[in-house]
């Protein structure tokens, strides 16, 4: 039994046309655990990322949530098991609010099965639970205010928080500090920390910084293959890792240290 992982893979491997984009992988990521995914550029984060969350169909390899294969599940109902990504900005409606998008994001359907708020819960009900999934990302200010008109980190705050509508027991996040500023990556930090407890997140994630002050455990990829794993010092330790990373974030990281 591998109770403890609440997602694994196994000898999952993604070919396009002969190139190898992963490679064999074997995650294992604890249930609890706030995991990142590292690598340099074209490491196959990404790609391993849709392969999870069924944008890709794997070559070959199995992918078990709680024990269980989901390898040929959909989205949408791995969705329902609690298996969620967050959403990319292009997926907020820019001309709502932030109150708005939050209400869309409670009524969306997953599957053949709607939210609870959808049929039998007032609208006022709705309102209440939006304003609290705001008030959790530090957003109840906002909740009149356009989407077009917040800051960026803003936007991807209530990214997390369109994400949380669907109750997420496992939330994957794409890069969440992807282009932000030292002050919002710091918020969104404190933020994933709030959200992560009582779930467990996987993260896609190329500022080290934010990985080493937030993750319980790595896994560095590199040309498609697991590299390295462990917590940040063992593996930022990693002469593997240091090489693969050469010239780049980890060196960076220590020559600020
Ligand atoms: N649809 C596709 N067709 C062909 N090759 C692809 C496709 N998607 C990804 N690749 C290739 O697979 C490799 C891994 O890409 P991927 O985007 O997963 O890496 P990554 O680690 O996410 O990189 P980055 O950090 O730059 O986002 C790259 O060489 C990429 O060119």
């Amino acid at each position: 039994m591998t109770q403890e992982f609440i997602l694994e893979t196994r000898g999952l491997t993604k070919q396009f046309r002969g190139f190898t984009a992963v490679d064999d992988v074997n995650l294992q990521v604890r249930e609890g655990h706030i995991h990142a995914l590292i690598g340099p550029n074209g490491a196959g984060k990404t790609t391993v990322f849709n392969l999870l969350t069924k944008f890709l169909p794997p070559t070959h390899g199995e992918i078990l949530y709680r024990d269980k294969s989901i390898t040929k599940m959909k989205a949408n109902e791995i969705a329902r098991l609690g298996l969620v990504r967050s959403f990319q900005i292009s997926a907020v409606f820019a001309h709502m609010t932030a109150l708005e998008n939050v209400r869309v994001a409670l009524q969306r359907p997953i599957g053949t099965s709607f939210h609870f708020w959808k049929s039998e819960r007032t609208l006022d009900h709705l309102n209440d639970r939006a304003m609290d999934l705001l008030d959790q990302v530090g957003l109840a200010e906002y909740a009149d205010v356009l989407t077009v008109e917040m800051p960026y980190g803003r936007k991807r705050a209530l990214e997390v928080a369109t994400t949380l509508a669907m109750e997420p027991t496992l939330m994957l996040l794409d890069e969440p500090t992807q282009g932000m500023g030292a002050e919002d990556v710091d918020r969104i930090v404190e933020l994933i920390r709030q959200v992560a407890k009582g779930r467990t997140v996987l993260m896609v994630e190329h500022n080290l910084s934010v990985v080493s002050r937030l993750c319980d455990r790595i896994t560095v990829l590199a040309r498609g293959a697991v590299l390295a794993e462990g917590d940040y010092k063992t593996v930022s330790a990693n002469p593997l890792v240091k090489e693969a990373y050469m010239g780049t974030e980890v060196e960076e990281e220590e020559a600020s240290a």
